[in-house]
């Protein structure tokens, strides 16, 4: 594993190694300043369209703006409504009329300043209009500096499921400017908190510990939770760069999302009741849980697992969701439209021990039926 680079302004680099489409991610404080200097020596004489929703607009569109007219680089804006609902289609038709009416050529740029659903939507729009523009990456929330803003999966959800219609699709660069989380509600910063937990979970125990010890921290601000985005960051470079399209080891990013997609779904994308990094919170228990109950893993690693997501103040049972969730059958209608579906098989992540997931394929439907009625009964 390659480690982040820090220059002298205690900011940090992790490189997704990807050929001609390699891109660095820069991580640190007060980086939303310097976007338009970065932006206009990537892409010299390239014209912007910035995408927001209208939360992050209001906090730090104008910084991003500012710093585009510094470096004299010409840019128009849109702003979307916030929340998980805004992925869907007649948004993306929206922002590609929106594009396409502001003239923008192909070798001009998109750039996503917002979360996961921002920068989600954006790169889906960036890969269709002229059926490929340029596209950055702004994260402002954690669970977009984390996982979203890199590796290349845009898309939208489906009335048959979550991020069903989509590309991949990388951008050009990830600026993270870890101040703007200062701003960031505390129920979405424990759910991106799941993103980065995540990735101790599924392959590196030391970092977990590491989490366990320093959780505080982190959440506090300050140096560790810019370590926390690097590690996070260098993690995902690397199963990105390993394989980018999913064909075999990707897939242990989707740890806990089998489960967490399909009650995001349930819910019908209501944030009010669940947001994704919770759905993940969940689904990485039962993940854990259903590990455990295949014989595979420790009562002393689910009960590990438990007391961490625990104490950081995030939801572990499907109980937790407000409001009336649906029936075993159904869990398992959604979970069988999931992507990692093969020849009818379902696929999940499961777990032997802590840092120590892999992927199963044509995992029993009727055991995972079983375990969801345990759970929902329980
Ligand atoms: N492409 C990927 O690899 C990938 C990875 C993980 C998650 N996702 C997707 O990401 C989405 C979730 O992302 P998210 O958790 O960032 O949700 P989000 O984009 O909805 O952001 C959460 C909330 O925080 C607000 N917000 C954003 N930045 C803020 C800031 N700095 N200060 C104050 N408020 C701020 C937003 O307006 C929103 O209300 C899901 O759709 C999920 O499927 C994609
Ligand atoms: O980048 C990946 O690969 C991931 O699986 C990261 C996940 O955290 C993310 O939620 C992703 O969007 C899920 O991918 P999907 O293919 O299951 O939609
Ligand atoms: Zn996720």
């Amino acid at each position: 594993m390659t480690s982040p680079q820090t220059d002298t302004n205690a900011q940090q680099t992790v490189r997704v190694e990807l050929g001609t489409r390699s891109y660095d991610i820069a991580i640190g404080r007060g980086l939303l300043y310097q976007a338009g200097e970065k932006i206009a020596n990537l892409l010299p004489k390239a014209r912007v369209a910035i995408i927001t929703d209208e939360t992050v607009a209001g906090l730090h569109l104008q910084a991003l703006q500012a710093s585009l007219d510094a470096a004299d680089v010409d840019h128009v804006s849109f702003t979307i409504p916030a929340g998980e609902s805004s992925k869907r289609f007649e948004l993306f038709d929206r922002l590609c009329d929106d594009v396409l009416g502001a003239r923008l050529e192909r070798g001009d740029a998109i750039v996503a300043l917002g979360g996961g659903v921002v920068g989600d939507l954006s790169g889906f729009v960036a890969a269709s209009v002229r059926r490929g523009m340029k596209f950055i990456q702004i994260p402002t929330t954690l669970l977009a500096q984390v996982d979203s803003s890199v590796g290349g999966k845009t898309g939208i959800n489906s009335r048959h499921g979550k991020n069903l219609v989509g590309a991949f699709y990388q951008p050009a660069l990830v600026l993270a400017d870890t101040a703007v989380l200062d701003t960031l509600p505390l129920r979405d910063f424990r759910a991106g908190y799941a993103e980065v937990a995540k990735y101790g979970l599924l392959g590196d125990e030391p970092f977990f510990a590491w989490l366990e010890a320093n959780w505080q921290a982190v959440f506090a601000g300050g140096p560790e939770r810019d370590e926390a985005v690097a590690r996070s960051c260098q993690a995902k470079a690397d199963v990105v760069a390993a394989d980018e399209f999913e064909g075999g080891r990707r897939a242990l990013l989707n740890l806990g999302h089998t489960f967490g997609h399909a009650l995001e779904s349930a819910v019908a994308y209501a944030t009010e009741r669940l947001v994704h990094g919770e759905g993940v919170s969940i689904g990485m228990m039962l993940a854990h849980e259903f590990s455990q109950k295949l014989g595979l893993l420790s009562e002393d690693d689910v009960a590990r697992v438990k007391r961490h997501l625990l104490e950081v103040g995030l939801p572990i049972r499907i109980q937790d969701i407000p409001g009336q969730m649906p029936p075993a059958d159904t869990l398992l209608d959604i979970i069988a439209q999931d992507k990692k579906v093969s020849r009818g098989e379902l696929t999940f992540i499961l777990t032997r021990k802590i840092g120590e997931s892999f992927v199963e394929k044509g995992v029993d439907r009727a055991q995972v039926q079983e375990f969801l009625k345990e759970k929902l009964d329980a």
